[in-house]
């Protein structure tokens, strides 16, 4: 049997007020995704991919229609509500690291389960087995600012699952990045999201970043222009990507 983690229902997003620069950023658009699954989100510039990620991880709410995330509907709780539901259920990976300079790798990794009032013990296995899993066990006691991007980017990735979340969203994680490190986190994506089926949503421009998810959403317009699964290696879905990006492009300059 399989669970949705993520079932967004005909939902619209409206910027702006009514009459004046109204602004449609989603347009009655309808999602799931499953447990276990590794799905990427690709679109044209200005297509609503940041508005959809905003909307799915309650930073932003929905002009209409119903989000619900780990089968609870988010859509019309209160922002205290929302917090606490963010600090528990969801992990978040963004391009720019967002790590606090003033503490350490341990402690930023620590911090979601610091907020939570969790016990020192079950804190230290946790942020043990979180940076185990990524690879920077030997780097914990250093300050963000003495260790390298792609290391960063790991602290980031370790401190978003360390609470065991239903689903990690990630926002053009490899984006500042060197090719190098960017493969071998994205090699650790894959790695998390196969041995231990966690839940991970991507949005990225980068065909080669999103040839590592199993499906991708192409959005166009607030809308779905097309969905493609991985069925064969890396390689030819990476060239299947391409073949979509080439048709949204086309689909673009027909307007
Ligand atoms: N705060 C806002 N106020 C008004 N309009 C907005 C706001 N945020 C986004 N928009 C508009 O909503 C549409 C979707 O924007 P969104 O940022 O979700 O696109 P995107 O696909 O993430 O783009 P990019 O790839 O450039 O980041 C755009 O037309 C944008 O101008």
């Amino acid at each position: 049997m399989t669970n949705s983690v993520v079932e967004v229902s005909n939902v619209q997003k409206i910027y702006g007020s009514k009459g004046q620069n109204q602004s449609i950023a989603l347009d009655h658009i309808s999602l799931n995704i499953e447990e276990g699954e590794f799905v990427g989100i690709m679109g044209p510039s200005g297509s609503g991919k940041t508005t959809l990620l905003n909307v799915i991880s309650t930073l932003d709410r929905p002009t209409n229609g119903q989000i619900r995330i780990a089968n609870t509907d988010i859509t019309r709780m209160s922002e205290k509500f929302l917090a606490d539901f963010r600090a528990q259920k969801l992990g978040f990976i963004f391009q720019d690291f967002n790590l606090l300079e003033n503490l350490t790798v341990y402690e930023n990794i620590a911090l979601p389960l610091s907020l939570q009032g969790v016990s020192a013990k079950k804190i230290r296995e946790s942020v043990k087995l979180g940076a185990n899993r990524l690879g920077i066990s030997t780097i914990l006691t250093k300050y963000p600012a003495e260790i390298s991007g792609g290391q960063k980017q790991r602290a980031a990735a370790a401190r978003a699952l360390v609470h065991d979340p239903a689903l990690i969203l990630a926002d053009e994680p490899t984006g500042a990045l060197d090719s190098k490190s960017a493969k071998s986190l994205l090699e650790t994506m894959t790695e998390l999201n196969e041995a231990q089926q966690v839940t991970i949503m991507m949005v990225t421009h980068d065909a080669f970043s999103a040839s590592y998810c199993k499906r991708i959403l192409f959005i166009q317009d607030g809308k779905l222009f097309k969905e493609i699964k991985r069925t064969g290696n890396r390689q030819s879905f990476f060239q299947q990507i391409l073949d979509v990006l080439a048709d949204l492009g086309a689909s673009h300059e027909m307007e």
